[in-house]
């Protein structure tokens, strides 16, 4: 019997990475790119941890079932830790990938290249009928490119440079990026979790 694992996101990029990191478990992934009758829900919280929670426990509520959900972000420590839990929107409500890049660019454009750090969060909340809800977090540390590099990945990968794998996250395969991304590592935590859970 396939398992099956219900993911409250929108985000194409963020389904991919979720339907490959759970394949190897035997775990079959529904997002709400499946559940099209589910709202997006409004992420009103000022912390990834608030929005993370918002969305699983509204979509678990909804489905009478086990979700997590994933709140995520970019923190630049030249832009005061912006864009932040305003990520998806930074450049404006369309939501664009390449609008939020140019707009990091242009912000970062004066800054030397010493001065360019930045980490991905993400949090992943937990949420279901029979579970009290549970949070893990993750992060990954790099530095914010001159310009962008790769086509691979989703969001603000091609200007995302991981020193480690000396590769943007845009460059990188999809386990490449799993095996040190915020998302990975927050995932990794999750699954011990759930194994304790359910
Ligand atoms: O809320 P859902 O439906 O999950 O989709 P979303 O895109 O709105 O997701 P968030 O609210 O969590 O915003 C996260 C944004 O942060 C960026 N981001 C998060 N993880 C990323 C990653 O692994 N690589 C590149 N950018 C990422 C990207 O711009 C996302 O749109
Ligand atoms: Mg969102």
């Amino acid at each position: 019997m396939t398992k099956r694992v219900i993911i409250a996101t929108k985000n194409r990029g963020k389904a991919k990475e979720f339907q490959n990191m759970f394949a190897p478990y035997g775990y079959e992934v529904q997002t709400l790119l499946d559940l099209p009758h589910i709202e997006d829900v409004e992420e009103t919280g000022t912390t990834f941890e608030e929005n993370a929670i918002l969305k699983a426990e509204t979509v678990a509520e909804e489905l009478d079932a086990l979700v997590i959900a994933d709140d995520s972000g970019l923190a630049i420590d030249a832009l005061d830790g912006r864009p932040g839990v305003y990520s998806a929107r930074y450049a404006g409500e369309e939501k664009s990938d390449e609008n939020n890049m140019d707009k990091v660019l242009e912000e970062l454009k004066d800054v030397p290249n010493g001065d360019r750090n930045a980490r991905f969060h993400c949090v992943l909340a937990i949420a279901g009928p029979e579970i009290e809800t549970h949070t893990v977090t993750g992060t990954c540390e790099g530095q914010i490119l001159q310009e962008r590099r790769g086509t691979n990945g989703f969001g603000y990968d091609p200007i995302f440079f991981v020193p480690s794998l000396e590769k943007s996250m845009a460059e990188m395969t999809p386990e490449e990026k799993s095996s040190i991304s915020h998302r990975g590592n927050a995932l990794e935590k999750l699954r011990s979790l759930i194994t304790d859970l359910v």
